[in-house]
């Protein structure tokens, strides 16, 4: 086999394989090297996302939903369900499996397209070259036409809380506790902190947050989180801002955090604590010394808007370069590069990128907060629609949260789409493809949704955007 290619990319996580395949599809020669050995041993594709991160975080969480609702929340609806115990090493299977399944279609999607799959690290060499060290340590070098980098990111490590087998662990780790601790701490108030803390806390534990900052979720529009903020500590969650983990100490089997707030230095004692206080680009040993590609001041690859590094013919993508590290984001400029090398016109919308916090009820969130508005001195109107007044948020036992949506003052157009509550993450779509299009509030509300169903709270926010929402009392416009 020839070991030339239009196209080798390095990465086969949502960003890397995606770009493959979608080379393979413009009919460009494609490989994709990747390293990831999974906990059996097995290579596996996929990277971060479908192994330790969105995929397995989505299947515990859905299973702490179903326990909690079981057990809390059936009764209101006439459901007597006695005796619910809660099988942690089940739902990690379930959990495992899921992942096996997906990481091994995306293996027979690169059949199918005709990706040649390498395994083992790749290196980005001088004159887009790659190096493919394989498991074995064997070595070959690829030659390319076009380099993708899609390295990925890995979780920050902090001087005051190194991990620590079992008990000091950061997200990868505490996808696989095998029982529900009872004291759980979790160092960082941002997406995995609340998203992994309502997993477990759903689940029984008795879950402390501890968040630097003094806002919490400070990139979230502030109406959006200070609702969140209620509603998880509504949930038992203890949220402790301003607290700045400083130090931990190891007791046997427990773990001593230490942490400073305003009112001074204090103590707490956790069965496991889960460090994530966020994630950097992961460049280590991915670039050669020549390669020529240059970091920005960050550590992430420095790339153009489309992608492109300091060498022609090399881009990089996902969470590597700047940009949310987001995985659908990461997909995006995937294709988009794919596009470029095979001279089609393409162009990431890094405007209309939208965000999801899985927690329940789910936070989701696509173009300009309120605050980020009042500062850039924008004009804007505000449509807002309560979840408690929408008929079918009722049938469905869920009416915490609202939509909002933000609008320019004189054109009428959607600057901003936020939303807590049941299926944020699906709903939010409608904001997107507002932004995409350039509808304004207008185009929303004269379009018909269907009833009964929670979209209609985005209708009802649009129509309220100039104070015609009809399912609630309207406030006079000063
Ligand atoms: N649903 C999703 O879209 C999703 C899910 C998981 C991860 N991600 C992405 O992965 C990345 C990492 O997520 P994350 O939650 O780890 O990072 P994050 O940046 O969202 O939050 C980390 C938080 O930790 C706090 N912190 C840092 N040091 C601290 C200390 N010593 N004591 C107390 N608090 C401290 C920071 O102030 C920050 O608020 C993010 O970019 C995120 O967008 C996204």
């Amino acid at each position: 086999m020839s070991n030339k290619f239009d196209v080798v990319v390095i990465g086969a996580g949502p960003g890397g394989y995606v770009a493959a395949i979608r080379a393979a599809q413009l009919g460009l020669k494609t490989a994709c090297v990747e390293k990831w050995v999974n906990k059996e041993g097995k290579s596996v594709l996929g990277g971060t996302c479908l192994n330790v991160g969105c995929i397995p975080s989505k299947a515990l969480l859905e299973a702490s939903h179903k326990f909690h609702e079981a057990s809390h929340d059936f009764d209101d609806f006439g459901i007597q369900a006695k005796g619910i115990s809660m099988d942690v090493k089940k739902m990690v299977g379930r959990k495992d499996k899921i992942v096996n399944q997906l990481t091994g279609g995306i293996a027979m999607l690169f059949k199918a397209n005709g990706v040649t799959s390498f395994e083992g690290t790749g290196k980005l060499l001088a004159g887009k070259k790659v190096e493919v060290v394989g498991h074995d340590g064997q070595s070959q070098v690829l030659e390319a036409e076009n380099v993708i980098v899609a390295s990925g990111s890995v979780p920050v490590e902090i001087p005051p809380a190194p991990l620590t087998e079992g008990l000091i662990v950061d997200s990868t780790g505490a996808l696989d506790f095998t029982e529900t601790p009872k004291r759980l701490g979790v160092i960082g108030g941002g997406v995995i902190g609340l998203e992994l803390g309502s997993v477990w806390g759903r689940l029984g534990s008795e879950v402390t947050v501890f968040e630097a900052m003094d806002t919490f979720l400070a990139s979230v529009d502030q109406q959006i989180a200070k609702e969140v903020k209620k509603s998880l500590t509504k949930q038992g969650l203890e949220i402790e801002l301003g607290a700045r983990v400083t130090a931990t100490e190891v007791k046997g089997k427990e773990v001593e955090v230490t942490f400073a707030d305003a009112k001074g230095e204090h103590k707490k004692v956790f069965d496991k604590l889960i460090v994530c206080v966020g994630r950097k680009p992961y460049t280590q040993g991915v670039l050669a010394d020549d390669s020529g590609v240059t970091l920005d001041e960050r550590g992430f690859i420095f790339v153009d808007d489309n992608c492109r590094t300091s060498v022609p013919g090399v881009y990089a993508i996902g969470d590597a370069v700047r940009g949310p590290m987001l995985a659908h984001k990461a997909s995006d400029e995937g294709v988009a590069v794919a596009d470029l090398i095979a001279g089609r016109k393409a162009e990431v919308n890094y405007d209309a990128i939208p965000s999801v916090i899985y927690t329940f009820p789910e936070v989701a969130a696509v173009g300009k907060t309120e605050e980020e508005l009042k500062a850039s001195n924008v004009a804007y109107k505000t449509g807002v629609f309560p979840f408690a007044a929408a008929g079918r948020a009722m049938t469905n036992g869920s009416t915490e949260g609202m939509v909002k949506i933000l609008a320019h003052a004189e054109t009428d157009r959607v600057l901003g789409m936020h939303i807590f509550g049941q299926h944020a993450g699906e709903l939010i779509h409608t904001g997107v493809i507002a932004l995409e299009f350039a509808s304004s509030a207008e185009d929303l509300a004269l379009m018909c949704f269907a009833h009964p169903t929670l979209s209609e709270a985005v209708h009802e926010a649009a129509l309220a955007v100039d104070g015609h929402a009809i399912h609630m009392a309207n406030r006079k416009k000063r």
